[in-house]
Parts: C-alpha cells; structure tokens; sequence
C-alpha cells in the first residue's frame, strides 16, 4: 500500500477547514499533518496537530496544501508551497490580480489549482451557461449569488466564474449579490428576453460538496509536475 498524501489544510478553523478536516478524517489515502489558521488556541485536536499562519516555517514536510483561508493568508501559503515544493490546491476567493498572478507564476514551479468552487455542479452549470449565452444572442444576462451574512467578498468567486463563461458565449452578464443568513451559496444565472427568460440555478446545501471536491482534487494534484491545472483536468 501507498504512504498516504500528506495534507496541510490552510484556514482550518474555518467553516470549509472544518469540514476538510472531517472528511479528510475519513479517507485512509490523506493523512493531514498540519491544520493551520491564524491564530490557535490548542496545540492538537482530534490528534492533528495545529499551528498559526506566523508559523507556516516550522511546519512538517507536506506534499500539497489544502487553502480555504482569506486573501490576506493567501501569500503565506503560496509562499510556504514554494519553499517546500509542494502543490497546493485553493478554494480562497477575493484574490487580487496580484495574487492570481503571483499563482500563475507559481505555476511554473509547483503543481497548483485553484477554482472559485469545487463542486460538481458548479463545473457542469459552467458549461450549460457558456451554451446558453452563445444560443440566446442579444438577450440579458444576469448572475445573482446568495450566500450566508459572513461571506466577505462580492460578487462571489462563483458568480465571476459564471459571467467569464456567459462571456466566452457572448453575453455581457451583470451581478447582483444578497447575504442573508445561512444561505451555503446560490448561483441564478438568468438569460431575459421579450415574454421569455431561461433560468440555470444551482443550490449548495452542504459545504461537504467544496470539501469533497477539494480532497479529490488535492489527491489528483500530488506527484504531478508543475503547472496551472484547472479542477476540470483533475475530475475523473
Ligand atoms: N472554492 C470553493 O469551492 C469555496 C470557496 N470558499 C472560500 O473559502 C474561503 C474560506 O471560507 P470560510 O471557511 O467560509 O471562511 P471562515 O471565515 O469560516 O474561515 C477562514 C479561515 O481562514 C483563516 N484565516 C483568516 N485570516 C488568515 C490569515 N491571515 N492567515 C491564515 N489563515 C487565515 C481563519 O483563521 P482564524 O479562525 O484563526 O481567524 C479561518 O480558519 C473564502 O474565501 C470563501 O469564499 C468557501 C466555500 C467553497
Ligand atoms: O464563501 C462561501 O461560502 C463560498 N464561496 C465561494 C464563492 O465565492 O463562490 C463558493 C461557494 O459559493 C461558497
């Protein structure tokens, strides 16, 4: 039997590192050596050990990266892949075009991807929205996300992925963005014309999704060479 992958979960203490965390318990292939966040009040849980983002440098070997953290953690974990050669798969959305170029050019070292959302749904709603809005020429585009009130970023991740594939098909999506309570995240995509209107939705109702799909993408990612690899090219 393979030694198991060794997983480092960035943004641990958070709802999707919880998660992660979790799951990852339940997998006999990944063995979570570290779960960091930025500040920690216990040194090891449920036998994990923890260490905070100011202690990325003392952390065990790994070989990919799991980071579900915010932007402002987002170059601490980059950095920390590069030094150890390791890949790393991110979920974190708000990037700034700074940081997706500096991943970019990670890229040319280690193995990395990062999507805007990890589930299966998401992927294949992608694909029927570029369709539609290449069929449905002239019509209006529009993209409303919802999300719980702790969701910081806007338009999400999701929704701007979205509107880059209504544009590859031609469309020039608006956004619009609703944060009210526990809401794990919508995405309407709306195509509107005189007396008719096609209506793509897609509704996560678990974060187990993003999570599952993270730990499979990190599980295809590890002993692949460097480069940009999107989360289609890791699906089976
Ligand atoms: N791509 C996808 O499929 C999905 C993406 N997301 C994205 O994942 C990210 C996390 O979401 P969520 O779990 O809800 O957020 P939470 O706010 O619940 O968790 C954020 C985590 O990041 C940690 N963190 C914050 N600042 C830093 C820092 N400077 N350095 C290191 N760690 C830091 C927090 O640590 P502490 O608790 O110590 O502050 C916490 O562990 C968001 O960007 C969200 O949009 C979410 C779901 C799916
Ligand atoms: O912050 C969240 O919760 C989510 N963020 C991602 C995004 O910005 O698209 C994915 C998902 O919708 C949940």
């Amino acid at each position: 039997m393979n030694a198991p992958i060794r997983i480092l979960i960035h943004g641990a203490s958070g709802r999707m590192g919880q998660a992660l965390l979790r799951l990852a318990s339940e997998r006999t292939d990944l063995e979570v050596i570290a779960a960091v966040s930025r500040k920690v009040e216990s040194r090891v849980i449920d036998g994990v050990p923890r260490f905070a983002a100011n202690e990325l440098s003392g952390v065990p070997e790994f070989d990919v990266a799991i980071d579900f953290s915010l932007p402002e953690g987002f170059d601490g974990i980059l950095a920390a892949c590069l030094s150890r050669r390791a890949g790393l798969v991110s979920g974190t959305t708000g990037l700034s075009a700074a940081q997706q170029d500096a991943l970019a050019s990670a890229a040319t070292e280690i193995p990395v991807v990062w999507s805007a959302n990890y589930s299966l749904g998401v992927a294949v709603l992608n694909d029927l929205v570029e369709r539609a809005a290449s069929a449905l020429a002239g019509w209006d585009c529009d993209i409303v996300e919802s999300h719980h009130v702790h969701k910081k970023d806007a338009p999400s991740g999701t929704a701007l992925a979205l509107g880059a594939s209504a544009e590859r098909g031609g469309a020039q999506p608006r956004y619009a963005s609703i944060r009210a309570g526990d809401i794990v995240g919508e995405h309407l995509v709306q195509f509107a014309a005189l007396g008719e209107r096609v209506e793509l939705v897609h509704r996560a109702t678990s974060r187990d999704i993003f999570a599952r799909g993270a730990l499979h993408a990190a599980s295809r990612l590890t002993g692949r060479p460097a480069g940009r690899y999107r989360l289609r090219d890791l699906l089976d």
